[in-house]
């Protein structure tokens, strides 16, 4: 479990984490998701001892590890996969960590074949991997310790569709097996399969805390659209109903403030054949865009 109570991180003028509290239970794949620069990789540090908080407390599974490092056997975690030593192979790199953590060293061979790294790759030296490998390295070094707690900072950057799958599989696997998963993005859609419960910040600070399910019913009501040969006749019944239409086409209406199967009855009553209805939600891409418009540091379009 990871708690969060009034956290606070200050850089000088800047507050990158303001009075942050949130919890992330065990069994589920927990989306962190923020626009750019809203204090995610700040708050993944704090939690994991390498930054120091302002105010506050970040623990994991009861502890705080600033206080009481405790190791890759309570918490792992892949922060940036470019920070390994390139010069090493990965087996060697794997290895330094086992040994650091008192882990016995086959496990190493254990999270290699877990990640899907060859025995061919293990040998290779880091510096040569491409970015997608990195990151396998890195989940591999998260794994070494067969921890209740996992942290992954932008776990999906730069992978290829395949990794991408990979990873998502991975993640609700460990969920699965009763861990913590707690990981964190920039961009919606990359959570949007990927995670079951989400943590939102922008500028520092909490938005939302709830699931997926929840955020996705914050988002715009959702419109109707429909076609028919009547589309002006069908518009003027709809309006004296109390919708608010508008025309898309010649034959195309899309329609605020009645549901789908109103509109089918009231096409039905006066005889306008209707070639097409649908409901569109809002997507959960355009619930966070409109939930953190403010919390943007950079907006399209905005000189400063
Ligand atoms: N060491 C530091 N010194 C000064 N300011 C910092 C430092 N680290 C982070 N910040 C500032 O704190 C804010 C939050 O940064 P952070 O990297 O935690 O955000 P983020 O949500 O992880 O963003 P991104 O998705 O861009 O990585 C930013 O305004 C950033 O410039």
């Amino acid at each position: 479990m990871i708690e969060v109570e009034q956290l606070t991180k200050r850089y000088g003028p800047t507050t990158a984490v303001r009075e942050l509290s949130f919890t992330v239970r065990p069994g589920h794949v927990t989306g962190f998701l923020g626009p750019n620069g809203a204090g995610k990789t700040t708050t993944l540090r704090m939690l994991l001892g390498l930054v120091e908080p302002s105010g506050g407390t970040a623990m994991v599974s009861g502890h705080s590890f600033r206080r009481h490092p405790r190791g890759l056997r309570h918490v792992g975690a892949l922060l940036d996969a470019h920070d390994v030593h390139g010069g090493r192979s990965a087996r060697a790199h794997l290895h330094a960590l086992a040994r650091s953590n008192r882990i016995p060293r086959a496990r190493v061979d254990e999270v290699l074949a877990e990640v899907g790294l060859t025995e061919a790759a293990a040998r290779r030296r880091v510096g040569s991997f491409s970015l997608g490998m990195k990151q396998r390295l890195g989940i591999a070094a998260a794994l070494l310790g067969d921890p209740p707690v996992l942290m992954f900072d932008e776990p999906l950057n730069g992978l290829d569709p395949e990794g991408v799958l990979w990873v998502r599989g991975l993640f609700r696997r460990l969920a699965h097996e009763g861990r913590t998963v707690f990981v964190s993005s920039h961009l919606m859609s990359e959570m949007e399969n990927t995670a079951d419960e989400l943590v939102v910040i922008g500028r520092g600070q909490l938005i939302a805390a709830e699931s997926l399910t929840e955020f996705a019913a914050r988002g715009t009501a959702p419109t109707v659209t429909v076609r028919s040969p009547h589309a002006g006749a069908l518009a003027v019944v709809l309006e004296s109903e109390g919708a608010v239409v508008a025309p898309y086409d010649e034959e195309t209406l899309k329609v605020d403030g009645v549901s789908a199967v109103r509109v089918g009855e009231l096409a039905h009553e006066h005889r306008f054949p209707v070639w097409e209805l649908a409901t569109q939600t809002a997507s959960l891409e355009t619930a966070f865009m409109e939930l953190t418009a403010d919390s943007v540091e950079y907006a399209a379009g905005e000189t400063r």
